[in-house]
């Protein structure tokens, strides 16, 4: 097992984590529970932050809200002066709701709709992130409408293949995401720019994938687009101010995990950067990074009370939990691998090999294949690790099971950051057309 954080085993046997008993979680906010380790988060947004002053002062860290975003995590993440990359009109709305800067965000994505554009617009959205020539024509005549300069940033494709799951893999020439370089429809892209009135090219744009272990990737990456900045500088003339790298690093899910240190990754970016740049004598951009999953996926665990238990004799025991792919959409979709532990019994040996399924209607619904465990009975707290990234903000209503509640524990103190959905808010924007009414409702409405 690997704890990580302010996580421990207490003198109760009992996982502990933020100075928090995980069975007095459970008992005061109910399972499944997602709990989050506010001091790791801080250290991590810290740990980019500072080193990144340190190794190339001219940078700003944004946090990639998608990795998990809610008004508190926007607080946290004001505070702890990162920026914010945003994807949508609702992580837009979320952050606006939370008072975080309109000009500290950036806002990405494949198809932003023109309503979303007018909204990030209308609220004074720091930098856009334009994926395509039609999304960039648009950006220009919506901002003319509004009497604005949209800041722009392209996004490159850089045609360098990260070693991950192809899921989530970006940066190649085959991806939906941003304009190839080979192809030459980034150079138009910069050609297209510089002829609009209503958006002013401020920077350049990469993103290679996600859960990323190998170094050499981000470093191909980076200096490919250095290389570009300079044939940009070449051909037209204009120097590039600014260049975002994205995010991307790997984080520890199982032991069999072993990533880079965080600020060796940094210092080598920085480095990577400055060196090109003396290279092509280029004048250092601001550099930037958007770490979603290195900030926070470590910091969560999803608490899960036992349920049914299932021996298939000589073929498999299966262990039932009170969430699944509602709250963890990652095995399903990636194949992806957790480590999970008893958090009522840690000093417990392990004694049999089980495999964690969740509740829903899927057999594809299983959290953890074949772990060597503790056994288990109904009632057993089982906490699964590394779950702070992409798991909340995936969670989904399949079957109709609520989604579980966020807290935030630090010293102690545990607060909660999003309630429990309930049975009503699962029917609140149900409508029953009147066509329809139940005799029983038809008479309560009269
Ligand atoms: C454009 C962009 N930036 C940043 C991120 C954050 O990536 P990660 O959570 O792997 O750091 C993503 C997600 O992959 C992304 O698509
Ligand atoms: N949701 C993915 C990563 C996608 C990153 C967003 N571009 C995951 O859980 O690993």
């Amino acid at each position: 097992m690997f704890l990580t954080g302010t996580m421990r085993v207490n003198s109760k046997g009992h996982l502990e984590v933020g100075g928090c008993d995980t069975l007095d979680l459970a008992k005061e906010f109910g399972t499944p529970l997602y709990v989050m380790d506010e001091e790791q988060i801080r250290k991590n947004c810290a740990e980019y932050r500072d080193t990144f002053k340190e190794h190339y002062p001219n940078s700003q860290v944004a946090y990639a809200g998608k990795a998990f975003l809610t008004k508190a995590m926007c607080r946290l993440v004001d505070d702890e002066g990162l920026a914010l990359d945003v994807v949508s009109g609702g992580e837009i709305h979320t952050a606006l709701a939370a008072g975080f800067p309109a000009e500290k965000m950036l806002y990405h994505g494949n198809n932003k709709t023109p309503e979303e554009i007018e909204m990030a617009l209308e609220n004074g959205v720091g930098r856009f992130v334009v994926d395509s020539y039609s999304e960039l024509e648009l950006l220009n005549a919506l901002a003319g409408e509004a009497g604005k300069v949209a800041g722009l940033y392209l996004r490159i494709k850089p045609g360098v293949e990260a070693h991950t799951h192809h899921y989530i893999q970006t940066g190649q020439v085959d991806s939906k995401f941003g304009m190839g370089l080979a192809d030459g429809e980034a150079m138009t892209a910069v050609k297209m720019a510089a002829k609009m009135k209503h958006v002013e090219l401020k920077g350049l744009h990469c993103h290679i994938g996600s859960q990323i272990f190998d170094l050499k990737p981000f470093q191909m990456a980076a200096a490919v687009m250095v290389d570009f900045m300079q044939e940009i500088k070449k051909k037209t003339g204009t120097v590039i101010g600014e260049l975002d790298l994205g995010g991307g690093f790997g984080i520890r899910y199982t032991r069999e995990d072993s990533p880079y240190s965080l600020s060796g990754f940094v210092e080598l970016i920085a480095k990577t950067v400055k060196d090109k740049c003396a290279e092509h004598n280029y004048p250092l951009p601001k550099l930037l990074v958007e770490p979603g999953r290195s900030i926070i996926g470590e910091a969560g665990i999803t608490l899960y009370t036992v349920g049914s238990v299932k021996e298939i004799p000589g073929v498999r025991k299966y262990v039932a939990v009170d969430g699944g792919m509602m709250d963890n959409l990652r095995p399903a979709m990636y194949e992806a691998k957790y480590e999970a532990v008893v958090a009522n019994r840690m000093n417990d040996q392990a004694e049999e090999k089980v495999s964690i399924a969740g509740k829903a209607c899927e057999s594809g619904d299983m959290l953890i294949w074949d772990i060597e465990l503790p056994k288990l009975q109904r009632g057993d707290l089982m906490a699964v690790l590394s779950t702070g990234a992409y798991h909340y903000s995936m969670a989904n209503n399949y079957n109709r099971f609520p989604r579980p509640p966020v807290v935030f524990v630090k010293d102690g103190q545990a607060d909660l950051v999003v309630a429990r959905e309930s049975y009503d808010d699962l029917v609140q924007n149900d409508i029953i057309p009147a066509r329809m009414q139940a005799p029983a409702a038809k008479k309560a409405a009269n």
